[in-house]
Formats: C-alpha cells, structure tokens, sequence
C-alpha cells in the first residue's frame, strides 16, 4: 500500500503567512511520506470573483480598476510571502494569468453573458495560484512539492513528491468527494476532511455546550449522523471512502491539535458508548393522515409515499399505529402545505368517501436522533431515551427507529429541542457524578474556594469520576449563568463583563436543571433570606453547603423543618465550616453522639478573630489596628461587630448545643459584647472609621487580666444541662487556652468517654484558606455519598 495521506481543505485561508504555517505543521506532523492536499477554492477569491465577473457583464467601467486592485493585491501578497526565485516564477505566472483573465473579462464585456466554462476557467486559475503559492512556500520549507490541476490527477496513481497540491475546477463542497475519490484511487491510507468551523461532538455544541468529540464512528453511524444534519460530514463524500474502506478523519483547521474523529468500518466497536451521538433536524412539519378506512387496505402507504416522491417532497422520518389507523410523516416545514394538497390529491376518493377523515399538517416541531450502531438489540437503550425525555417535560409527538436499529428518532416541539438535546446529553454521557453548582457569595472564601476546585478538577474527574460544573456565581447584585460551567480558573473576567442582574429564582432554577445528576449550591454569604430558602432548595431536590451560619442558629422551627427535609428529600445540608472553620469540630461531635457517647461539656476559644486578636494584643498597638489587620486578613465576618460583639461566637455554641439535641435560640443565651454602646448602630464602613472607641475597654481588660498573671480569652461555653454563653475570660498561663496562638481555636469536649482528659481539637479557625478547604472537603463529602470512591 502507497504511504499516501490526501487531504481536503474546504473553506480554509491558506494565502497568507499563518495559514500557510499552518498547512506546513500539519503537513510535516502527518505519518505518512507522501501527502496530496486538494485545494477547494477559498471562499473569498471565489466571492470577488464573482463579483468581477457580473461587473464585466453590465459592462461597468469600475471593472479595470478592481482588475488592477486585484493585480496589486496578489502581487503584493506573493512579495510578501516568497523569497526572490520562487517568487518571481509565481508572478509571472500569475503575470500570465492576470493577461489571460483580462481576456476573458472582454469577451464577457462583449457578449454580456457569463458562460459556464469561463466561470470554471478563472475559478481554476485562482486556485492555481493559490496552489502555486502554496508549493513554493512548502518547497522553501524543505518539503518537496508539486502541483496538478484535477483533471491530471485523475490519471494519477502513484505520488513521488513530499507533497502534491491538486487545485482546479472543484466546486466549493465537492473537495471532500473529490479527495476522498483520489484516495481511494491512490490506494492512499487515508483521507483527512479538514474544515474551518468545529470537530465533530455527540451533540451541537452550540446547544450543549457541554458536548463532546466523538472520538470515532462506523460508516453506517457517520452517514445516519450525516443525514441527521450533523455538520462537517458530507455523506456523499463518504461514498468513495467507504467503496475503498478508507479511514476518514475529521479535524478541524482552528484546532490543529486535536486528532478529531476517525470514521472507519469498525468505527462503532472503539468507544465503549452505544450512543455515538443525537442530531437535530429543526423546521420539520408532520403530516397526519387518519382514517378508520385505511386499516387492512392494501396500498394506502405505497400509494402516499409514491406521491410524495412523484412531488419530489423528501421524507424524514415515517411512523405508523399498528393499529393502521392513522399514518404519520415528517417533511421539510417549508414543504408542509404541498404536501398536504398532493395526499389530499391522491386521497381525494377516500376524502370524499370518508375512509380517510383527514389530512392535516402540524408545523413547528423538530426530529431528534440518537445515532449509534452498538444499539442494536441493546434493551434499555430506548426506554432511557423516552424516560430522559420524559423527566425534562418533552413531549414525544411521534416515534420512528430504523430497522437498521442505527437510529431512534422522536418527533418533538421545535421549541424544546435545546432541553431535549440537553437532557440526553447529560442522561448518556455526563458522568454520573456530575454536580452542577451554584456559588452565591464569591468573596472571601467563596472566591478562594474557586481557586482551590481550578486547581483540582481536572485530578478530581480522572481520581473519582467526580465532575464539578460551576453553573452560576451570584453576588449580592449579579449573577452569571453557564449552561456548561464557568471556568472556576477565569470567572473574575467573565463575571464583570457577563454577569447580570440577579435573579434568584432563575439562579436556583438554573441550578436545579433536572438534566444534571446532581445538584448542589453553596452558600457563602452571611444572608438569613438565603438560609431561609435551604429547605426549598432541598425540596427541589438541590444539595447545599455552606459556611453561613444562619440557618444553623435560624428559629428553632426552621432548625428543625431543615433536618427533617434533608432526611426526607435525602438531599444534603453540609455545614461543617460553621464551627472552628476547616477544623473537623461538627463531625467529631456527630461522631460522638451517634456513637452512643454522652457529651457532658463543650467550652472552646471558637472564633479565630478574636483568638488571633487577644493572641497578639500585648498594649503595644491598639486593638483597633489589630481589628482592622484582621478584617484585612479575611478572618473577621463582612462586618466585624458580628466578631467583636460575640455574637459570633454565641452563634457558634447554639450550633453545637443543637448537635446535642438541646433546643435553644441565640436570642436566650448570654453573650458578653465588647462592641461599645456608641458604635452600636452605626453602619459597617462609619464602624470601622470610629473603630479606635473600642480601644479603651480592651485596654482596662488587658490591665487587669495582666495584673494577675493570667490571659485574655474569649470563650464559649455548652454546659452539662445545655445551656450556653459567651464571654471574656482571663486564664493562666498553663492553662491550654492561654497557650494558643495566632487564629487557633481550642474546642474541648468533655464526654463519657473522654472523662479526665477531654478531648481537644486544636487549629486555625478562621481564614480564607481553612474555610475554603473545609467547605471544599464538604464537597467531596457529598460526592462519596453520591457513591465516589473518595
Ligand atoms: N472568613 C472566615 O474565616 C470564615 C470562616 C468560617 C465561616 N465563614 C463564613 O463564610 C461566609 C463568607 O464569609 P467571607 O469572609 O467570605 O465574606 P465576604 O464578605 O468576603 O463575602 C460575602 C459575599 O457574599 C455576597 N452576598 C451577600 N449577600 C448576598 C446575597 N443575598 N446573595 C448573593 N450574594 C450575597 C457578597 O456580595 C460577597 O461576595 C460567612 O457566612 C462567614 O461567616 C467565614
Ligand atoms: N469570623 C469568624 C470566621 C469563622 O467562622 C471567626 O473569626 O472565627
Ligand atoms: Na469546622
């Protein structure tokens, strides 16, 4: 066999400097010693030279001057492009042809009219050049080139040079054929469709932007596909490929990396999917043709589809009730009417004899396609086809499968094709633990918790089968929305210059997409409404995890409510960043109670603010420039008065106490504020502005505590009997609080078990960070629940 590559470039600019630096790397990166490139004429020159052409015909004086243009531009290009040698023989030919072209301009001037042969005679002659320019610039980079019109190629068979460019008289869209016809006659190993618009993926990317490259077909899926108005296959031009059992590769121009799809005989055994992908054909009407008269009549299906065809109406798609009761078939929108009137024509005696009642067009609908050969006598493949279908609310109007069993096809509204493809699209080839999320609140910890899931995506999915789809960011005031997922890596750019004004029930609604196996929002605000809105979310069937504390400190009733839905809906409400950040304080707890321990006491430094604040303050620089060195440092909450006043903290140990079962409101526990009175009702931004009020009342505490030998802690506090506070507190050195450092909070739990030594956790409480880290391991959580091996 011939080490022959052929290649068929169709609507891609090779006249000029990258193009032809492209041509050259994939050229020289192709396996095969021998390469023949078949030139279809670049759409531009083709359009100006359809222009020149009309302007001739009606004998327009501007034809001279944009005769010289042209001149101008190709010989400027040419200059440009080619060293001095080769360069020179190109203009001279394209000198020549510049002579020849002005020849048959005059005779179009003449006789007023474009005939056939001269469209095709200056079509080829551009393409020659194109050809001539491509050769030499491929000769220049150590390929040895030639090239050939297509005419003399027909006799080819053999090809001794690197490369072969063959050029002329193709038709735009006819490359494809002719390269493939060349290949086959070659005994080349293959042939290469290059296209200038996009790979081949398992549905229109445009709709699902989560689509993927079909990696490889079989002729019989490619033609079905084809036929489904897949884009970039050309079923004719398999024709020739297929006789000669060549592979046929389709790649793309814009993405020169990607070895794109392989279309061969055994095509559907390589991937392990039976369906290779779903198709579309949009502006479809079905034409209905009903009658109690038609059933057992012999003749009626042959008798229509004969007409249809007399009428040359193509027909899409055919289903008919076994009952024979009525027969149904898809056309072209646009041929929805003569359709009718040709059945109704041939009808006419039943019309008249009412054995057929009707015949009657419905337009606006779409066929949907699922495409693959391995489906044949897979049971299940069908049902799961109509149940995703089913699921995403599409009504199926009429249903056909070939008998081939490449295909199953529903007829739907044309209006819900996108949800359709979407809903397939994820039912058959989104993993089963693809998550679509939603992040409100990307500050803080919100923003660092993108970065972190960036970082890890990618292991995640090859690790886990884990495939986290950032769906939706919100703030405060915006929002961005992505069918397919923000990139977590970029989504700053995206968000300022996409994101618009939030909508928070489309937000959720969009989230929820019942086409994604999973769902999930984090919240990393610190909003009540959005807390107040976790049992709806869980009702529809959305997991969530936040770090906000909200709902786990919200009314008792709500409390409740929103334990009872998870347990119920089996939907997750994750929220271990609420306590001690990252450190794993909410699970030890659970942990403990469930394993039947009884927990007597929790007392803890729990707010790393206020840990790292009383840590560093020795009187040297005022607490409030600490204050504002911590809010810098993203350990505060937005408003540092929810830290400062110890409400924070109180927060904190209801959190805890109703981990015990005790049933109990912030409102009801002590909580001992170092926010002075004055500062009280100020807004976050004068608060901090006024911030240097809060220094003497530390000051005096420092003082005293220092006085006797002992440190500033701030603590709190779930007592034997369940109640809670949270106040000041002053311990001696020894004492394990007043060994602390930095943002650690020091949680100890005394229990049955861990009676005369409690147990400790100790670590940073607060931060970017931890937080993040935490709620990203919240994330994997809910991913080995949803049965990842993690
Ligand atoms: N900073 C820490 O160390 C830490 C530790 C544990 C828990 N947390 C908790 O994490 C959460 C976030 O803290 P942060 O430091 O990142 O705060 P932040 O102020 O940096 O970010 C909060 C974000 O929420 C957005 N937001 C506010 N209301 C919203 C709403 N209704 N809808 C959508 N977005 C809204 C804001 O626009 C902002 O982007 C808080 O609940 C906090 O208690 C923080
Ligand atoms: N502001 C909080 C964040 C952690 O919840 C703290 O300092 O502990
Ligand atoms: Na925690």
């Amino acid at each position: 066999m011939n080490d022959i590559r052929v290649h068929a470039v169709e609507s891609i600019n090779l006249v000029s400097q990258d193009g032809l630096e492209k041509l050259i790397r994939i050229l020289q990166s192709s396996g095969e010693a021998h390469q023949v490139v078949v030139l279809a004429p670049f759409t531009d020159v083709n359009l100006e030279l359809n222009n020149l052409l009309h302007v001739a015909m009606q004998r327009d004086e501007r034809l001279w001057s944009m005769q010289e243009q042209r001149f101008t531009r190709w010989t400027a290009l040419v200059e440009d492009l080619l060293a001095v040698p080769a360069g020179t023989k190109v203009l001279d030919r394209i000198k020549q042809g510049f002579a020849d072209m002005e020849d048959i301009l005059r005779s179009i001037w003449l006789v007023q009219e474009i005939s056939e042969g001269a469209k095709r005679y200056a079509g080829a002659l551009c393409d020659s050049w194109v050809a001539d320019i491509a050769c030499h610039w491929a000769n220049l980079h150590d390929l040895s080139s030639n090239l050939l019109g297509y005419a003399d190629s027909q006799k080819k068979h053999s090809v001794e040079e690197a490369v072969l460019f063959v050029y002329g008289a193709v038709k735009d869209g006819q490359s494809e054929y002719a390269a493939a016809s060349l290949a086959a006659q070659l005994g080349a190993v293959g042939v290469t469709f290059w296209n200038n618009s996009s790979l081949l993926h398992n549905a229109d990317h445009r709709e699902v932007p989560s689509a993927l490259v079909i990696r490889s077909l079989s002729y019989a899926e490619a033609t079905e596909l084809s036929f489904f108005g897949a884009p970039i296959i050309h079923s004719h031009a398999l024709v020739p490929a297929i006789a000669a059992s060549l592979d046929v590769q389709l790649r793309c121009w814009k993405e020169e990396q990607d070895p794109g799809t392989i279309i061969s005989k055994h095509g559907d055994q390589i991937e392990p999917n039976r369906v290779k992908g779903f198709s579309i054909i949009h502006d479809i009407a079905l034409i209905n043709v009903e009658g109690a008269g038609m059933s057992g009549v012999i003749g009626i299906a042959s008798r229509l589809f004969s007409a249809m065809r007399k009428a040359s109406i193509s027909v899409v798609l055919i289903s008919q009730a076994s009952s024979e009761y009525s027969i149904c078939f898809a056309v072209p929108e646009h041929e929805a009417e003569r359709a009718c009137a040709t059945a109704k024509k041939e009808f006419a005696p039943e019309l008249e004899a009412a054995s057929i009642q009707s015949i009657e067009a419905e337009t606006g609908l779409a066929v949907l396609a699922a495409v693959g050969q391995q489906m044949t006598g897979q049971a299940g493949v069908a049902g799961k086809f109509f149940s995703s279908l089913g699921k995403a609310g599409v009504n199926v109007i009429a249903i056909a499968q070939g008998s081939s069993e490449t295909n199953i096809s529903a007829v739907i509204k044309g209006s819900d094709s996108k949800k359709a493809l979407r809903a397939l699209h994820a039912r058959f080839f989104l993993s089963k633990r693809a998550i679509s999320v939603g992040l409100l609140g990307p500050g803080n910890i919100g923003g660092t918790l993108l970065q972190q899931i960036s970082k890890e995506t990618i292991r995640l999915k090859e690790q886990f089968g884990l495939d986290i789809h950032i769906r939706g960011i919100a703030n405060s005031r915006k929002m961005l929305l992505d069918q397919d997922g923000i990139d977590p890596g970029d989504w700053k750019e995206r968000f300022e210059n996409e994101a618009v004004e939030l909508d928070q029930d489309l937000f959720t609604r969009h989230i929820g997409a019942t086409y994604f196996p999973h769902s999930l929002i984090i919240d990393c605000t610190t909003s009540s409404q959005l807390a107040e809105q976790y049992v709806s979310w869980l009702e529809s069937g959305i997991h969530v995890i936040t770090p906000n504390k909200k709902a786990g400190t919200a009314p008792m009733e709500y409390y409740q409510r929103l334990l009872e839905t998870s347990m119920r809906t089996g939907k997750r409400f994750l929220y271990e960043t609420t306590v001690g950040a990252g450190l794993p304080i909410i699970w030890t707890l659970k942990d403990l109670v469930q394993t039947g321990d009884t927990v007597h006491r929790i007392e803890g430094i729990v707010s790393g603010t206020l840990a790292w604040l009383f840590s560093s303050y020795d009187g040297s620089v005022p607490f409030s420039a600490l204050v504002r060195q911590a809010k810098e440092m993203g350990y505060t909450e937005p408003d540092p008065r929810d830290d400062l006043s110890g409400m924070d903290v109180g927060r904190k140990t209801v959190i805890l106490a109703r981990e015990l079962g005790y049933s109990l409101e912030v409102e009801d526990i002590p909580i001992q504020s170092l926010v002075p009175e004055s500062l009280d009702g100020c807004s976050p931004s004068e608060f901090m502005e006024r911030l240097e009020a809060i220094d003497p009342v530390i000051e005096a505490a420092y003082k005293e505590a220092v006085a006797k030998g002992e440190k500033l802690r701030y603590v709190g506090i779930v007592d034997e009997r369940g109640n809670c506070s949270a106040s000041l507190k002053s311990y001696a050195s020894d004492h394990p609080f007043a060994q602390a450092s930095g943002t650690d909070n020091v949680i100890c739990f005394t229990t049955d078990r861990y009676l005369s030594q409690p147990l400790v956790i100790k670590g940073p409480g607060a931060g970017r960070e931890v937080t993040a880290g935490g709620v990203f391991s919240d994330i994997l959580r809910l991913a080995a629940y949803l049965g990842a091996r993690i």
